[in-house]
């Protein structure tokens, strides 16, 4: 079967990985976005940004002539598909979603719309957005093209981007039409091949199942960090207990690390966007709930802050403090809303000298004047009187706490991800205070031990 003819409007992190995948599946694509440079890296084949596995597949579908870029969405003309990929970041002005970018994509593309063509939503829009957007093209695009628009929202997760859109959970349809529907499975055939599941729907239940998973897992990690933080003050053991909670069926154990809380482009955003949708719509307990859950995740970046402050006699001031991770989850090199950052950009607004290692973020951090940014663990470590583990980068539980105790100058080290065992480096003469964990003191590893 040829490849059919696709647009994907917005190359960030979701459409660029989107937009492989779909040449890798056969498809012929363009890329189109307003940034320049963007455009003309990813034309080269060259990633924008550290998301695994998505060099290879950029590279393999430009080569193969079948992944193009522009920032002309006349490049689009030809497309019967057009995928809207573009940010739909929390607004300036309140907790709701900035749609900027998607009206201005949507009237931009409208006079390159062809007879039957199928504008397919993928960003994570407010409920009702799709409509909007049907209604919009309704006024703008001539009624005997039969433009349609679906929702076909994008669960992949970063950090395994190109995994998770080359093998999805599920397919989420939202379809006003058989046609639209037929569209999308022949967009998707060779993932439904593999027996994904694709679920049909209407366009607000399809735009409602993207927001309302972001929430459930928003809401997840704020339960478990609030049952860490009681395990600290009980002195139980919250590794413990996510291991006996995940054995439940019911529960699982997947998506139950504590730690400094989530972060990133899409969880805080969009429970956000959430709740003030939910307002609008007249239903109040959304906001009593997940404003909730928002304070939890808050906390858990200023429980850090207020650690490393103890940990540091409450005089932060002028003290080097080293801070491992910036990103806002491991194998990412996403500063969006990272605790990790927060965190860091906090300590150092007390006066701290900050210096951070990240192994992919950190070269975006360079302009940062109130951190000190370094290219290795040692080099940041050097002469430490704390150091902060803030993402979970699996290098920094390997790193050896006997040579790093010899860099830092007090062997003080506050664990944000729960990455490091603390017996490991207290014995290696390390205070080790982990989230949910509490301390782990030399002494008291060697009282154990005899
Ligand atoms: N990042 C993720 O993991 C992920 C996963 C699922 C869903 N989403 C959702 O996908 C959407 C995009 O997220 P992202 O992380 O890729 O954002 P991003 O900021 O990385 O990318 C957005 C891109 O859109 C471009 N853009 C802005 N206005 C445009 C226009 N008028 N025409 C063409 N391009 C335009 C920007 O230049 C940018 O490159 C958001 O709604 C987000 O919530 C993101
Ligand atoms: O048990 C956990 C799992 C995650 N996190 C943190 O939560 C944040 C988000 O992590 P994750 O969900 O893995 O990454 P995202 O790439 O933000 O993916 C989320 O947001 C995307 C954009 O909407 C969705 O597509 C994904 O399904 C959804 O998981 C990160 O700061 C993690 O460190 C925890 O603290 N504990």
């Amino acid at each position: 079967m040829p490849g059919v003819r696709i647009s994907v409007i917005g190359t960030g992190y979701l459409g660029a990985t989107h937009a492989a995948a779909l040449s890798g599946w056969g498809h012929d694509v363009v890329g189109i976005d307003v940034d320049p440079s963007r455009v003309t890296q990813l034309a080269a084949g060259i990633a924008p940004f550290h998301e695994p596995g998505f060099d290879e597949l950029l590279l393999e579908g430009v080569r193969a002539g079948r992944l193009t870029f522009s920032t002309d969405l006349s490049a689009a003309v030809d497309a019967d598909v057009h995928f809207l990929c573009v940010g739909t970041p929390q607004s300036g002005t309140g907790h709701g979603a900035d749609l900027t970018a998607l009206w201005q994509a949507v009237d931009a593309l409208a006079p390159h719309l062809r007879r039957g063509a199928l504008v397919v939503g993928k960003s994570t829009v407010p409920v009702g957005t799709a409509a909007r957007v049907q209604e919009r093209l309704e006024d703008l695009v001539p009624p005997r093209h039969g433009v349609e628009v679906a929702w076909n929202p994008e669960f992949l997760r970063e950090a395994h981007a190109v995994e998770d859109s080359l093998h999805p959970d599920r397919l989420v349809l939202g379809v006003a039409s058989d046609a639209a529907e037929t569209r999308l499975r022949e967009v998707y055939a060779p993932v439904l091949r593999d027996g994904i599941p694709a679920v049909r729907t209407d366009l607000q239940t399809a735009e409602l199942a993207k927001a309302s998973a972001n929430v459930m897992l928003a809401s997840r990690i704020s339960l478990v960090n609030m049952l860490a933080e009681v395990c600290e003050a009980a002195d139980a053991d919250i590794e413990r207990l996510t291991e006996i909670l995940g054995l439940d069926a019911r529960i699982g154990p997947r998506y139950l690390s504590p730690g400094i809380g989530f972060g990133g482009g899409c969880l805080p955003k969009d429970l956000r966007a959430f709740a003030s949708r939910a307002t609008e719509l007249g239903v109040d307990s959304a906001s009593e709930l997940l404003g909730a859950v928002d304070a939890v995740n808050t906390h858990q970046r200023q429980r850090a802050v207020d650690l490393t402050v103890r940990l540091l006699d409450g005089h932060p001031h002028g003290r080097n403090v080293a801070v491992l991770g910036a990103a806002f989850k491991a194998d990412s090199d996403d500063l969006r809303d990272s605790p990790a950052l927060a965190v860091a950009g906090a300590v150092s607004q007390l006066g701290a000298c900050v210096r951070v290692f990240d192994p992919q973020a950190g070269r975006h951090l360079r302009d940062r004047v109130d951190l000190e940014v370094h290219d290795s663990i040692e080099s940041a470590c050097a002469a430490a009187e704390a150091t902060l583990v803030l993402t979970e980068w699996p290098q920094f539980a390997e790193v050896d706490p006997v040579a790093l105790g010899r860099v830092v100058e007090r062997r003080v080290i506050v664990d944000g991800r729960l990455v490091l065992d603390p017996t490991r480096w207290a014995r290696a003469g390390w205070r080790v205070h982990a989230f949910g964990r509490g301390e782990t003191t030399p002494s008291a590893v060697s009282r154990k031990a005899g």
